[in-house]
């Protein structure tokens, strides 16, 4: 089990103090997938590289199974293995060098670490690109290698940050069932992403944080508010031709292209849905879809607008310490 508490983490520099970790408390069991979304800028790589021992925190504790990883980050590192969200250079090397070398420095015996390496170049269905010199592979394949090189010998925790970018959708798919099967062979996976559809497939349980802060944690459909949440309501318009008036109880509508998304309370379902198949039927609506919320509607809606203020400056002077 690892058991994060009040971590703190204040980065201090010529242009000011940003606080990007700010009291987070969070814990990750054997065998579970636990997914840390957020905006750019949240906190989310500089918690994983506390955890890893790459950074110290200012304040606050980390402990796994009650060994204390801040006192002894060299234990940290062996216990917790990493995919960084910065692609590892890799000139001169092939990928199965590279997962083979990482496995056996990390404790594995060459039997093991060759056999398990090779099962997941299968797995992630880059066998082709085994034995290929790392400069000659696409940004996808090279995101793959080094999720394989943080999974060929796992340890106890396995922290992702963003395996699946540039990975095409094929492969993200294979890649998600290979970070499952981690946690089913009972590692603590925990994982960043900005895949919010996909990590809700993926993840036990997730945190939302924002600027530096846990602003939401639960399952994926404790978050979406379980059986009596809202229902998404999408309409997708014929071209050029203005929304519908919609029924009283449809709320939260917003326009993007020929797409309107709203919500509706779940006990209208019925009715709903009624008044979408009228509209269908008049060609006043093209194609429509009701049904649960999304986790990505929930993210966005916890965080949405910080998120849309957050590739900006501003974000960093508003995480500065208040
Ligand atoms: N070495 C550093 N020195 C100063 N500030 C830093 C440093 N590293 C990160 N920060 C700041 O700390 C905050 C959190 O950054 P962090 O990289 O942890 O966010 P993140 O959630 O991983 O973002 P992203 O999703 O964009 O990767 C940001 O405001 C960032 O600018």
């Amino acid at each position: 089990m690892i058991e994060i508490r009040d971590l703190v983490k204040v980065y201090r520099g010529r242009r000011g103090t940003v606080r990007a970790n700010d009291g987070i408390t969070l814990h990750v069991g054997p065998g579970e997938v636990f997914g840390l979304l957020g905006h750019n800028g949240a906190g989310k790589t500089t918690l994983l590289s506390q955890v890893v021992g790459l950074l110290r925190p200012t304040g606050g504790s980390i402990h796994l199974d009650g060994c204390d990883l801040v006192a002894r980050p060299a234990l940290a590192r062996s216990l917790c293995s990493l995919q960084q969200q910065a692609q590892v250079p890799m000139v001169g090397i092939t990928p199965r060098a590279a997962v083979e070398l990482t496995g056996r420095i990390r404790g594995g015996g060459r039997r093991e670490v060759v056999r398990r390496g090779a099962a997941l170049a299968a797995a992630l269905d880059i066998e082709r690109w085994y034995d290929t010199p790392g400069e000659k592979l696409s940004g996808g394949v090279l995101r793959l290698v080094s999720f394989a090189m943080a999974a060929v010998e796992p340890g106890r925790v396995v922290m992702l940050d963003e395996p699946s970018n540039d990975v095409d959708p094929v492969r993200r798919r294979l890649l998600w069932q290979e970070v499952r099967r981690l946690a089913d062979e009972g590692t603590a996976v925990l994982l960043v992403t900005h895949a919010v559809a996909e990590a809700e497939r993926v993840v036990d349980r997730l945190a939302v944080l924002d600027r530096g802060r846990v602003v939401a944690e639960a399952t994926p459909s404790a978050l979406k508010g379980g059986a009596d949440a809202d229902l998404r309501v999408e309409l997708v318009l014929p071209p050029g031709r203005p929304a519908p008036v919609l029924p009283p109880c449809v709320h939260d509508a917003h326009h993007s292209g020929p797409r309107l998304v709203a919500r509706a309370p779940a006990d209208a379902a019925d009715a709903v849905g009624h008044w979408l198949v009228g509209q269908q039927r008049t060609g006043a609506v093209e194609e429509w879809h009701l049904g649960a919320l999304s986790l990505e509607d929930v993210y966005v809606r916890l965080v949405g607008e910080d998120a849309d203020r957050a590739g900006s400056e501003e974000v960093h002077r508003a995480a500065l310490v208040r």
